[in-house]
């Protein structure tokens, strides 16, 4: 069965154990350009290390996090302390709220220079994100691929172009059973900015 917690005329972008819904202009062209040119000049942007197998590498981007105090969120090893809500997080969180009807209490913000800069596969299930983490997705600046495969058999490639203003929603059984990245592409494209609302528990 197929049932949306958002709207019912939007389709599942997955074909099974899943469901990711894509809405591209989720903010008007002038709203997102004035996000953009915010976000890139205030937020407290940083290239941190990640742990890889065992070792220490810088990510291909630069990332921050804001968050309700005192609660502390990491990936692949590394644990990071949010920084306080800025004004345009609050009233971007509260649109999508409104929206999606789902609360969040963190925002991790990635920045992508160019081509160059890039996500690797992975998952976000961290267990202090709960079961079926509802994840929105909100991209702004150039449109880079977002890729999903089925993370078991590694098959069923779904290419999604994340464009300026969109808002991706990915919910259900998405982030057990499915794996995504943002792959580095020779085009020469600028800047993008994405940030993704998730709750922890
Ligand atoms: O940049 C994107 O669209 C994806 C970001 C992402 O997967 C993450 O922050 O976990
Ligand atoms: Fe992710």
């Amino acid at each position: 069965m197929q049932h949306s917690l958002f709207h019912s005329d939007t389709k599942n972008l997955l074909p099974f154990q899943g469901e990711t819904f894509l809405y591209p202009n989720f903010f008007t062209r002038e709203k997102s350009d004035f996000y953009f040119q915010q976000l890139a000049e205030t937020l407290a942007w940083k290239q941190e290390p990640i742990r890889m197998f065992g070792k220490l590498v810088m990510q291909p981007r630069l990332t921050a996090l804001y968050g309700d105090p005192d609660r502390p969120y990491g990936y692949s090893g590394i644990s990071m302390v949010p920084l306080d809500w800025t004004d345009d997080l609050v009233e971007m969180r509260k649109a999508i709220e409104e929206f999606t009807g789902v609360r969040f209490t963190h925002v991790l913000c990635n920045l992508y220079r160019d081509g160059q800069d890039s996500m690797g596969w992975h998952r976000d299930n961290e267990a202090v994100l709960g079961k079926n983490p509802s994840i929105a997705s909100m991209t702004f600046g150039a449109t880079r691929m977002f890729q999903l495969r089925h993370y078991e058999t590694k098959g069923n490639k779904i290419d999604i172009p994340l464009t300026h203003g969109s808002l991706l929603m990915m919910t259900g059984e998405s982030q057990h059973q499915w794996e995504h990245q943002i792959p580095k592409t020779k085009k020469n494209l600028g800047p993008r900015i994405n940030l993704t609302f998730r709750k922890l528990l």
